[in-house]
């Protein structure tokens, strides 16, 4: 098939054959790291909340239903990213605003101007009180009192009023409300156990629905009878409407059992606070007896809408690799599990990629398929990428952008500093090293907030040579891997220059995985 009619009917964006074979030449470590910021870029806060809110007039517009602004808005917000949010979202209705109140990350303010974000930061003369706390992404007194101006706020509205909700990743430390007589630290102590223990964030946020005032639905029942648009910067896998900032807005089934059953999981039944069993043994706190009929009273107020995500980021980046003369090919917005097992995946996919053998050998799509299930990928993903990688050699096409993200997780055994992107870009440098046809990809892991763990960076860019480099300088990977010190690594390696340091973004999507695929004279079929 003719290489421009391929590509008219494989992928829906136009590209003339010209602006192809016209692409940038540049090396795969620049095109990777354009795709990362093309993705970040596509999920800026203010970009999400204008793409999301339409204006005209008095009229205001979300995902196609309409409201009629009368002097009548009033706006909350809770999470890392919600501030250039409510920025945006007062420039854009702050005409009608009467109030609002943001619960942001401690120091955030500060940080933002440092980074010259000024963009995300509220005018001089904003209605919106801006109120920070959670320090170390943990709920306390300052986050609390955040909540109770929210709380407070939402519960003053009548049925002519509007209310504008933003929520983003971090939201659940912001907005703590312990549901009496639970007190805040009890209810800290809960949440951290569960943490350490390993919980996930659908069972930490179960949890946490379970306890509070506000979460799991509690903002919306306070807010009726008035009219509730909630716009959510998804953190989770899946985008989960009623896990994320643990789901404010979004009613959840209370059911005890579930609660006991993921405390029982970790082993902390029997070492809970008398006030938690308390809230525990009684119906929804907040909601008292006829909680089925109001809560289905109250979702007809309220319109819950996902406006940056993932996916979104990873469709941006899916267009910018186009226009660097790339294949993009999206493998799934959803890898997790342990960074080992997802290092291996990118390690087998490289090399099924630039496999020497006319057919590719079926052991390997095998021991791909088999790897799904742990890195939380449908075998029907993985069936269309390797269909994609066949074809691709077949075809005789360019350079492949294989595009995937989520959150993996790492095993901390060491005192060092690192972050799951890094390790993760580490870990797949030794893969690709380990090859013995090399395949000539470039893998780089990052994390759209622009921060990995505790570090500077948000990741790193690797490829085959990551071996033979550190070695000439005298670094030894797998001590830094045992250590967990994949951020020293990448420090001390040529000069940082493999680091990705994007600075603060201001949004947080989770990370984001681009591996770049050259076109090798293997993959010649013709
Ligand atoms: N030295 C290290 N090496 C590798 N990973 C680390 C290291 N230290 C912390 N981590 C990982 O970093 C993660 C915590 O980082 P971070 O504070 O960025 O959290 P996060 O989950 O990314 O937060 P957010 O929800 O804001 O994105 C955890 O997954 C933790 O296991
Ligand atoms: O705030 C939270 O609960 C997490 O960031 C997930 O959204």
């Amino acid at each position: 098939m003719a290489l421009s009619r391929f590509f008219h009917l494989q992928h829906p964006l136009r590209v003339s054959l010209a602006s192809l074979c016209s692409r940038s030449m540049s090396s795969l470590d620049t095109r990777a790291r354009a795709v990362f910021s093309a993705a970040v870029e596509g999920v800026q806060p203010d970009i999400v909340v204008r793409r999301s809110l339409e204006r005209h007039g008095d009229k205001l517009l979300v995902n196609g239903q309409s409201f009629t602004l009368t002097n009548n808005l009033y706006l909350v917000g809770f999470g890392k990213a919600v501030l250039g949010m409510a920025a945006e979202a007062e420039r854009l209705v702050g005409d009608n605003l009467i109030k609002g109140v943001v619960s942001v990350p401690h120091g955030i303010q500060k940080t933002l101007h440092n980074h010259g974000k000024e963009k995300m930061l509220l005018e001089n003369n904003s209605r919106i009180t801006v109120m920070e706390g959670a320090k170390n992404n943990l709920p306390d007194a300052d986050a609390q009192k955040s909540a109770e101006c929210i709380r407070e706020l939402a519960s003053g509205l009548t049925e002519k009023d509007l209310l504008l909700v933003l929520i983003s990743g971090g939201g659940s430390a912001l907005l703590p409300a312990p549901a009496p007589p639970m007190s805040l630290q009890e209810k800290q102590d809960v949440t951290r156990k569960l943490a350490a223990a390993g919980a996930t964030i659908q069972e930490l946020n179960t949890v946490r629905r379970a306890l509070s005032l506000l979460k799991g639905g509690g903002l919306a029942q306070c807010a009726n009878p008035a009219q509730v648009v909630a716009l959510i910067l998804s953190d989770v896998i899946g985008d989960p409407l009623d896990l994320i900032a643990s789901g404010p807005t979004v009613r959840s089934d209370f059911k005890p059992e579930e609660v006991w059953a993921i405390l029982d999981r970790y082993k902390l039944s029997y070492s809970l606070p008398s006030s938690m069993n308390e809230v525990l043994s009684k119906a929804r706190p907040h909601y008292g007896l006829q909680v089925q009929e109001q809560q289905e009273e109250v979702q007809d107020h309220v319109l819950n809408v996902v406006i940056g995500s993932n996916t979104i980021a990873l469709e941006c980046a899916s267009r910018k690799a186009v226009e660097l003369g790339l294949r993009p090919v999206i493998l799934s917005p959803g890898v997790c599990g342990d960074v080992c097992s997802v290092a291996r995946l990118y390690g087998l996919l490289s090399r099924f990629a630039c496999s020497p053998e006319k057919e590719t050998p079926p052991e390997l799509a095998a021991e791909i398929l088999q790897l799904g299930p742990e890195v939380g990928v449908e075998s029907w993903d993985l069936c269309r990428t390797m269909n994609v990688l066949v074809e691709e050699r077949k075809e005789g096409w360019g350079a492949t952008c294989l595009l995937a993200g989520g959150e993996p997780t790492v095993q901390l055994t060491g005192k060092g500093r690192g972050g799951r992107n890094q390790e993760l870009a580490l870990r797949v440098g030794l893969e690709l090293s380990s090859d013995e046809v090399k395949s000539g990809a470039v893998f780089l892991s990052g994390g759209t907030d622009g921060q990995d763990g505790p570090t500077e960076a948000a990741g790193a860019v690797t490829d085959g040579e990551l071996m033979k480099e550190a070695m000439s300088q005298g670094l030894d990977i797998y001590g830094f891997l045992t250590n967990n010190d994949s951020f020293t690594f990448f420090s001390q390696l040529t000069e940082g220059r493999r680091l990705l340091m994007p600075g603060l973004t201001g949004t947080n999507v989770m990370d984001v995985h681009a591996m770049l695929l050259p076109p090798s004279p293997q993959r010649d079929f013709q």
